[in-house]
Order: structure tokens, then C-alpha cells, then sequence
């Protein structure tokens, strides 16, 4: 069963009064519960594919669907790589937030809230407001947010593009729990290849722009993965090379592209 279809997406901004080609000819399938990783160069649209899964662009050609089995919860919740959290709001508060608007009962906020505060380690500050927090804290802060919000699936787009490598591996272990224990559907961008191949049940490799989707690698390391055993294994030694080529040869192309 596919939680995710796209058929024959196409996207074309105006800019500078000529059309652009962004995206051409994408159709992928994700299954329930699979985490796809998007890797591609800088400006190839997978942001705008990621946008277009939101509802926030609309596809200038094709067609996209995601099943949505509990018409209680949203369709989608997004993580971005600047920290979207409202800073107003406390850390519970930004958390509870999405439940709230959707009005639901006040025992199950409450637990949601706890829930997904312990799993990310915010308990004890939630009470602070995001300017007393670090970048990973308000991160943390965007995942629980996310997942509190129990939607039909999950949009991340470099939501650790920003933090040291430190930060990033704690959050990059947090997430995989929390998506193992949710069971839910992820497509997330990265520009890195480690974050990929540590992530993955599959990479979708893009070429540069127009957008296409040139690759599907399936990782089948066995989890839980760190990024040692990832470093140590000689299959993701030879995907991480396969991959770096790809990337390579795609911005030199399109470099003399725009020469
Ligand atoms: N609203 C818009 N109007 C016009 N052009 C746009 C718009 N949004 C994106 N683009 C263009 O579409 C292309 C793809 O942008 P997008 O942000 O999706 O790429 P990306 O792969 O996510 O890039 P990066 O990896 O650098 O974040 C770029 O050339 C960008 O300038």
C-alpha cells in the first residue's frame, strides 16, 4: 500500500518573465511507513516538491495523492531547516500548539505534549520561551511540535542543516526513535550523504535542474545504524561513492549549464 503517490509531477516557475523548467517527469511511490531520503543539488526543486506535498505550490502538470486512513489527523506536518517555532510561545506551548488549534481534548494534549517533550529531552525546560534555547533545543522543539501533531506523514527539509555535528547526531538518533516508535511516513531532505545513508530506507537520488528523479538506491543496512557501522561497512562505503559521483557530476553539469 503506497502512503505517498506522485505521477508525472511537472513544475515550471516564471522568473524574469520566461518559464523555468524546476521539476520534470517525477513519479515516486513511498510506502507506509518508509523513510525516503531526496538528495540532489543545490536548487534541483526538491524544496518545491516538498512544497507541493504541503499544499503550499500547486504542480504546474500531474498528480499527487497521499492516503489519508484517520481523517482526524493532518495531512502533513513540516520540518524546517530555520527553526519554525513561535516565539511567544513556551516550549509546551509551541509543542500543544497544532493540537489545539485542531481543538482536541485537553487529557489527550496533555499527553501528547509530555510524550513527545521526554522523547526529544525538553521536559524540564518547558517552561522557556525560544530565545532561551540553543538551535538544537528550538530543532527539538520542531519535531515533537511535528510529531505531537500526529499527521498522516512527515516533510523535513534540512532540519539539521544548521546544527554542529554534535547536535546533529543526538537529533539524528532522536528522530529515528521517534520514527520508529510512530511508524510514520518521512521525506526528508538532506544535502548530506552520511545523514542519508544513516536515515534511509531509500535514497532518491535528483539531477540537477530541471529536477529528475535519476536514482532510487534502497538502503538495506539493519537498524538501528550508527554512523560508525555506516562508515565501517564497505556496501554504504561504495554507495556513499556512487553517490558523491552522481552529485559531482550533476553540479559540474550544471555549471557549464549556466556558463
Ligand atoms: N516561488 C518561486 N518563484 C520562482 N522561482 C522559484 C520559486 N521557488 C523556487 N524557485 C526556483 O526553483 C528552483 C528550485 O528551487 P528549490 O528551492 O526547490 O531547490 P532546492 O533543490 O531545494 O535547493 P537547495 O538545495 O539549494 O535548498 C530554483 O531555481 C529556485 O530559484
Amino acid at each position: 500500500m503506497f502512503k505517498i503517490q506522485i505521477r508525472q509531477l511537472e513544475k515550471q516557475f516564471v522568473k524574469q518573465h520566461q518559464y523555468v523548467d524546476v521539476l520534470e517527469n517525477i513519479s515516486i511511490d513511498i510506502k507506509k511507513g518508509e523513510f525516503v531520503c531526496l538528495l540532489g543539488p543545490s536548487g534541483c526543486g526538491k524544496t518545491t516538491l516538498l512544497r507541493i506535498l504541503a499544499g503550499l505550490e500547486k504542480p504546474s502538470l500531474g498528480d499527487i495523492s497521499i492516503q489519508h486512513e484517520n481523517k482526524q489527523n493532518p495531512l502533513q506536518s513540516m520540518v524546517f531547516q530555520e527553526s519554525g517555532v513561535i516565539p511567544w510561545m513556551t516550549v509546551e506551548e509551541n509543542v500543544s500548539f497544532g493540537l489545539k488549534m485542531r481543538h482536541m481534548p485537553t487529557d489527550y494534549i496533555h499527553e501528547q505534549t509530555n510524550h513527545y517533550l521526554e522523547k526529544v529531552g525538553l521536559r524540564r525546560f518547558r517552561k522557556l520561551y525560544p530565545k532561551e534555547l540553543s538551535g538544537g533545543m528550538k530543532q527539538r522543539v520542531s519535531i515533537a511540535r511535528a510529531f505531537a501533531n500526529n499527521p498522516e506523514i512527515l516533510l523535513m527539509d534540512e532540519p539539521f542543516a544548521a546544527l554542529d555535528e554534535q547536535n546533529k547526531f543526538i537529533l539524528q538518533e532522536e528522530l529515528l526513535s521517534i520514527w520508529q516508535e510512530t511508524e510514520k511516513t518521512v521525506l526528508f531532505i538532506t544535502h548530506s550523504i552520511d545523514e542519508a545513508l544513516l536515515l534511509s530506507d531509500r535514497i532518491l537520488l535528483m539531477s540537477a535542474q530541471p529536477g529528475k528523479i535519476i536514482e532510487d538506491l534502497p538502503i538495506q543496512m539493519q537498524r538501528p545504524r550508527s554512523i560508525e557501522q555506516v562508515r565501517a561497512s564497505e556496501d554504504m562505503t561504495n554507495t556513499f561513492l556512487n553517490i558523491w559521483e552522481h552529485l559531482h557530476r550533476e553540479v559540474k553539469h550544471a555549471r557549464s549549464a549556466n556558463h
